[in-house]
C-alpha cells in the first residue's frame, strides 16, 4: 500500500473530517501506483474528489495541514512551519522536520466530508465506521474465536472418552494419547485467545485514537454562540468516549463474540446427549431474556446517573477554576452544598443499577446451578435407560457449563457497562448536534482576499433563552476605517464585535464582507483576515512563545522580539530569566491580567491581520504601555488597515475617526468622533476613575 493510503486518513483526522471507510474505493498501490508525485492526482480521480491543487511558493501558515511530496521522502503531511526554514511533517513512521526547498511540492486536497455534508451523524456511527474500516483484523480475530471455541470442545470430549473408554477398560495407553492431545489443544486455545486479546486491544487503541481525535476536533468546531453554558459538563460529555472505549476493549466484549457459539455447543450436546439438550435449550433463552429485562430496567437510571455525573464534573471544574472568587467571597459552603446534592443525585440513580447488577449476578448463578442439576438428573435417567453413556453425560454437563458460564460471570457487568456506554453515546450525540463553524450544507468560499466593506444587514442575535441581545438593522465598516464602539455595561458591544468577527452567527440578517456572506466563507480565511482580541484573553498551557505564536507560523525570535519591543512586551520578556520560554500553566496562570492582555496584543501584531477587532484591549494596561501598544497598532494598520475598538475609555476615542454608541443592543448614535462626543457631552457626564480615565455611562 502506498503511504498516501495511510496519510489521507491522518490528514482527514487532523482536519476533523470523518472519511468513509471505503473512501479509496479499493485502490491500492499495486493497481494505481500511488507512490510517485502523480499518485495523488490518480488517487483523487479514482476517489472522485476535486483535483488536488499544487501550491506555488511558500505555503502560508493558515494553509496547513497539506500533503507534501519530495523526491527524497515521498509523501508526507506537512503540519506547520517549525521555523522560517523548516516544516514539521508527519509520516506513517512519526513526526520529523524537513527543510524548505524547491523540490517539495505542496498539495491542498479537498476531502469529502460525510459528517458535514449530510445530516448530523450519530456517535455510534462514528465508532462503527472506525471499527468497520478494520475489516481485516476483525476477520482474523473472528477466525481465532471460531478455532478457540472449537478447541474448547476438546476438553469435554476428552472427559467423555476417559469415562467411556479408559476407566472401564483400564486402557492407560489411550489415556496418555488423549491427555497429550487435549493438552496440545489447550495450549493452542491459550495462544489463540491471547493473540485475539492482543489484537483487539491494539485495534481498540487505534480506534480510540481515531474516534477521540474526531470528537476533539468536532468539539472545537462547535460555533461559539452554540456552546452549552457549562464547559465542565461538555468536557464530561466528551469523556463519555472513555466509557464506550472501556466497553470496546473490555474482556466482556468477547462474550458477544462467543455468543453465537452457544448454538454450536447446543448442537454438540444434542448429538451426544440427545434429549438432554432440552435443559440448556430452555435455560439459555431464559438467561438471555433475563439479561434483556435487566438492561431495560437499568436504562433510565444509567441515563440519569450519567447526566448527574456530568454535572458533578462540571461543578468540580467550575469550583477549581473559580477558586479565587469562591474563597474571597466565602462561597465554599455553598459549593459544598451543591456538590453534596449532586453526589446524592448520582447515588440515587447509581444505587438501583448496582442493586440490579448484583441481583442479576445471583439469578444467573442460581440458574446455572439449576441447569447443572437438571442435566445430571435428566442425564441419570437417560444413562439408566441406556440412551446415554456416563462419559456422554459428563461431556454434556461440561459443555452446558460453557454455554452458561460466561453469562454468569460476565453478562451482568457487561450490561451495566453497556448501559453507561449507551448513555454516553447519547451525550455525544448531543455534542454532534451542536452547530459548527463551517455548517453542513453551506459552501465554503475561499477567496484570496477579502477586500471591501464589512456590512451588517438586519442582524438580530439572541443568546439561548434570552430575547434579542443585538438588533442592528444596518452597519457598514469601510476598509481603512478606525472605529470605536462605546456604550454602557451590558449594552451589547462585545456581542456585536463577535458578530462582526464571524464568531457568532446571527439568527436573522446577514454579515457580509466584501459582498460575501460571512457564513459561507471558510472559517480559516475569515480568521486570517479578521483578528479578534477578546476582553478576557486566555492563555493556554505551554510557553510564552507557544502562546504568542498560537496558530501562527514561527517568524523567528528576532521578529518576535522586534514586535515585542514595539508593543512594550519586551520589557516583560527581558525581566524573566527564561524569556520567551517562560512556562505558562493551564488557564494562563503565571501572568498578570495586564501581561495577558499584552500577550494578546503582541500576538495580534505578529499575526498582522488587515482588520483588527479589539475588545477593551487596554483595560488592564498602564498609560505608558497603552500608548506604546496603540502606537504600534496604528503603525501596522496604516491607512488601509481597519480597526474596531470596544472601549469604556474616552481618551482612546482620539485614536478613531468614527464612534458607534450602543444601548440595549441597538446602535443609538453613529458618527464622526467629534460629532458623537459633542452630542454625548451634555447628556453623559464622564465619570472619572482613579487612573484619570473618563468612563461613559449608558445612553437610553
Ligand atoms: N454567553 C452569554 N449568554 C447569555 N447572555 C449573555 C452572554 N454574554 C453576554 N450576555 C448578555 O448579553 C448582553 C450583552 O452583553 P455584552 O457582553 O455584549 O455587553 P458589553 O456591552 O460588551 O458589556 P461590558 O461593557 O460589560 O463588556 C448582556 O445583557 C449580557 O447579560
Amino acid at each position: 500500500m502506498s503511504g498516501l493510503i495511510h496519510l489521507i486518513p491522518m490528514l482527514a483526522r487532523q482536519r476533523g473530517i470523518d472519511l468513509d471507510p471505503d473512501w479509496h474505493g479499493g485502490l491500492g498501490d499495486e493497481e494505481g501506483g500511488l507512490d510517485g508525485r502523480d499518485g495523488l492526482r490518480r488517487l483523487a480521480t479514482h476517489a472522485r474528489w476535486p483535483a488536488p491543487r499544487a501550491l506555488t511558493g511558500r505555503p502560508k501558515a493558515e494553509a496547513f495541514p497539506l500533503l507534501v511530496y519530495t523526491t527524497a521522502l515521498g509523501w508526507a503531511i506537512a503540519e506547520q512551519w517549525e521555523n522560517a526554514d523548516e516544516i514539521r511533517i508527519a509520516t506513517e513512521r512519526g513526526s520529523a522536520t524537513m527543510g524548505w526547498d524547491d523540490d517539495a511540492t505542496f498539495f491542498a486536497v479537498e476531502l469529502p466530508d460525510p459528517v458535514r455534508r449530510g445530516a448530523t451523524p450519530r456517535a455510534v456511527d462514528i465508532f462503527w465506521r472506525a471499527i468497520l474500516s478494520r475489516k481485516g483484523v476483525l476477520g482474523s480475530a473472528a477466525l481465532a474465536t471460531v478455532v478457540a471455541n472449537i478447541i474448547a470442545l476438546a476438553t469435554s470430549l476428552y472427559s467423555m472418552q476417559v469415562y467411556d473408554r479408559v476407566i472401564p477398560r483400564g486402557n492407560f495407553a489411550t489415556l496418555w494419547v488423549l491427555t497429550v492431545g487435549v493438552v496440545v489443544a489447550l495450549a493452542i486455545d491459550f495462544a489463540l485467545r491471547s493473540v485475539r486479546a492482543l489484537m483487539i486491544e491494539r485495534e481498540a487503541a487505534l480506534i480510540d485514537t481515531e474516534v477521540s481525535e474526531f470528537f476533539f476536533a468536532r468539539s472545537q468546531a462547535v460555533r461559539l454562540d452554540a456552546r452549552p453554558p457549562g464547559v465542565g459538563t461538555m468536557a464530561s460529555q466528551l469523556r463519555g468516549l472513555e466509557q464506550v472505549r472501556a466497553l470496546m476493549s473490555s474482556g466482556s466484549l468477547f462474550l458477544v463474540a462467543d455468543l453465537p457459539f452457544a448454538l454450536l455447543f447446543l448442537l454438540v450436546i444434542a448429538a451426544i446427549g440427545g434429549a438432554i439438550v432440552i435443559v440448556p435449550l430452555v435455560a439459555f433463552p431464559i438467561a438471555l431474556l433475563l439479561g434483556w429485562l435487566f438492561a431495560w430496567a437499568i436504562k433510565n437510571d444509567t441515563d440519569k446517573a450519567q447526566v448527574s455525573g456530568n454535572r458533578k464534573n462540571g461543578l468540580l471544574v467550575e469550583s477549581l477554576d473559580s477558586a479565587e472568587t469562591v474563597k474571597a467571597n466565602r462561597g465554599q459552603w455553598q459549593m459544598l452544598g451543591r456538590w453534596n446534592r449532586l453526589m446524592d443525585e448520582v447515588h440515587h440513580y447509581e444505587d438501583p443499577v448496582k442493586r440490579w447488577s448484583s441481583m442479576a449476578g445471583t439469578i444467573f448463578s442460581s440458574m446455572q446451578q439449576i441447569a447443572y442439576v437438571a442435566i445430571i438428573a435428566f442425564g441419570a435417567v437417560e444413562v439408566a435407560a441406556g440412551n446415554l453413556t456416563m462419559g456422554g453425560l459428563i461431556a454434556c454437563a461440561i459443555i452446558a457449563g460453557r454455554v452458561n458460564g460466561p453469562l454468569v460471570t460476565m453478562l451482568p457487568g457487561f450490561i451495566v457497562q453497556w448501559g453507561y456506554a449507551r448513555s454516553s453515546l447519547q451525550a455525544l450525540d448531543g455534542v454532534l448536534a451542536l452547530p459548527m463553524d463551517d455548517a453542513a450544507g453551506t459552501i465554503s468560499l475561499r477567496p484570496e482576499r477579502l477586500n471591501g466593506p464589512l456590512r451588517l444587514e438586519g442582524v438580530k442575535f439572541a443568546y439561548p433563552g434570552t430575547r434579542d441581545t443585538i438588533d442592528v438593522p444596518r452597519l457598514e465598516i469601510r476598509d481603512g476605517e478606525k472605529l470605536a464602539i462605546i456604550g454602557g455595561v451590558g449594552s451589547g458591544k462585545s456581542t456585536l464585535l463577535r458578530l462582526i468577527a464571524g464568531l457568532y452567527a446571527p439568527q436573522d440578517g446577514r454579515v457580509l464582507i466584501g459582498g460575501l456572506d460571512m457564513g459561507q466563507i471558510a472559517t480559516d480565511v475569515v480568521r486570517r483576515h479578521i483578528g479578534y482580541l477578546p476582553q478576557d484573553f486566555r492563555l493556554v498551557n505551554g510557553t510564552l512563545r507557544d502562546n504568542l505564536l498560537l496558530g501562527l507560523s514561527n517568524p523567528g525570535d528576532d521578529r518576535v522580539m522586534e514586535v515585542a519591543r514595539q508593543s512594550g512586551f519586551a520589557r516583560m520578556v527581558a525581566a524573566h530569566p527564561r524569556g520567551l520560554d517562560l512556562p505558562i500553566s493551564e488557564g494562563g496562570r503565571g501572568l498578570s491580567g495586564g501581561q495577558r492582555a499584552l500577550t494578546g496584543l503582541t500576538r495580534m501584531l505578529l499575526a498582522g491581520p488587515p482588520m483588527m477587532l479589539l475588545d477593551e484591549p487596554s483595560a488592564n494596561l498602564d498609560q505608558a504601555t497603552e500608548s506604546a501598544v496603540f502606537e504600534a497598532i496604528k503603525e501596522q494598520l496604516g491607512e488601509r488597515g481597519t480597526m474596531v475598538l470596544v472601549t469604556h475609555k474616552l481618551q482612546l476615542l482620539a485614536l478613531v475617526d468614527r464612534v458607534v454608541v450602543m444601548a440595549g443592543g441597538r446602535i443609538v448614535l453613529d458618527g464622526t468622533t467629534s460629532d458623537v462626543i459633542a452630542r454625548l457631552a451634555p447628556q453623559a457626564p464622564a465619570q472619572v476613575e482613579g487612573d484619570g480615565a473618563p468612563q461613559l455611562t449608558e445612553q437610553g
